[in-house]
């Protein structure tokens, strides 16, 4: 089979470099484009020297039309870009994967009030397919168009969903206290991810309303018939990579009389084929340096009376965001879905 020609729009981004390192070792993957705006001309690997030898591309303008000629096309960009260009794409036949927020929520007043953006392309936003691998495989499979999920929200999703499906927990009073590394903010120059800033101190942030809850809401409704309530606190933790989310839901009525045994059986069986889904043994604590560098997100779980802890933990710049979509591209173009995505967490 020949390989996918790929290109990536938004390369000096942290999920740009992050895509580079994983697809330029990925066996079927051709990589054609990477454009930036700033870098426009500029060896790749003059900026990224862990890259010097692996890829010997420039940056190239994002308006040049070399992005026509891929059969993929990532989008690492911010919000409101992949609106405003994925459907000349679309239309030359080029598949397309956002891994920002334009193509996550169906509904529009929902995206334009959380993103202060007016959505331009809600006719592209029907064809979308919402890109968490593990639970929207099949439609995913056919899509030409997919909105990868955020960071936090993938977290929620895979943690809640075996709870849910299976009607064991009061969907009305979820809880989620989820901290994210600091790339989670991504590269560019803000004041609040300066070193000084964000280094050795711990705070929350969003506490009264973040984008991530409407795009996770969508998604839980879907897995049960009660209605969903979700309450989200994010905290930004100083350290580059990872993310640790503890959610806490209250077991129905009918389920408290079950056995943690039958709790972790229940989780063990939902997960048992995903290769990127590690349910750990009852009462582990996983950490985040676990998964450092890799597409896998690992998941132990605690009781406390009638209330079930499931903690959570990914790199938000792999599972969280370049690694997931990769794993789309794979399904999107029938390859093995762990293709290139096999790395091992860097420890310690
Ligand atoms: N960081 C994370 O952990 C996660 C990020 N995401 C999402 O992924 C996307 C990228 O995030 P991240 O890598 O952190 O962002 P960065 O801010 O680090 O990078 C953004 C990139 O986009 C390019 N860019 C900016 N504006 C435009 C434009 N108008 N046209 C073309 N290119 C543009 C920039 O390059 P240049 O200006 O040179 O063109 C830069 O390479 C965002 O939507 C983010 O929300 C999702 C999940 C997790
Ligand atoms: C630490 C930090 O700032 N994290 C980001 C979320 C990560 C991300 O980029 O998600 P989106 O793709 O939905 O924007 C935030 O809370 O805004």
């Amino acid at each position: 089979m020949s390989k996918i020609k790929v290109g990536i729009v938004g390369g000096t981004g942290y999920t740009g470099v992050e895509l580079l390192r994983l697809l330029a070792r990925h066996p079927d993957v051709q990589l054609r484009a990477i454009t930036s705006r700033s870098e426009n001309g500029v060896p790749v690997s003059n900026m990224f020297p862990s890259l010097r030898g692996v890829v010997d591309l420039k940056f190239s303008d994002p308006a040049s039309g070399i992005l026509e000629a891929c059969d993929a096309v990532f989008f690492a960009t911010p919000h409101g870009v992949a609106m405003a260009q994925a459907p000349a794409l679309l239309d030359k036949g080029v598949k397309v994967i956002d891994l920002g927020a334009d193509f996550r929520l169906q509904d529009t007043e929902v995206f334009e009030k959380w993103y202060k953006l007016a959505h331009s392309t809600p006719d592209a936003l029907k064809q979308a397919v919402y890109g968490l691998s593990e639970l929207n495989r099949e439609h995913i499979k056919s899509a030409r168009l997919v909105g990868n999920p955020g960071c936090y929200p993938t977290t929620m999703q895979l943690g809640f969903y075996p709870l849910l499906k299976n009607n064991l927990v009061s969907a009305n009073a979820l809880i989620a206290d989820c901290k994210s590394g600091v790339s989670g903010a991504g590269r560019k120059a803000e004041v609040g991810t300066l070193f000084c800033e964000a280094g050795d101190t711990f705070k929350a942030y969003g506490v009264s309303g973040h984008r991530h809850t409407p795009e996770t809401l969508e998604q839980l409704t879907k897995m049960t018939a009660q209605k969903v309530n979700l309450i989200f606190t994010p905290h930004l933790t100083p350290m580059i990579r990872g993310m640790h989310s503890t959610l806490y839901a209250t077991l129905l009525p009918e389920a408290v009389a079950m056995s943690n045994d039958e709790l972790q059986k229940v989780f063990e069986s939902t997960y048992v084929k995903e290769p990127f889904v590690d349910v750990m043994p009852w009462g582990s604590h996983p950490e985040t340096r676990s998964v450092r560098g890799s597409n896998m997100l690992r998941m132990a779980l605690h009781r406390n009376g009638d209330v079930v802890i499931v903690l959570v933990v990914q790199d938000n710049l792999v599972k969280g965001a370049a690694g997931q979509a990769v794993q789309n591209m794979n399904i999107m173009f029938g390859l093995e879905e762990t293709a290139g995505l096999l790395g091992v967490g860097l420890v310690p």
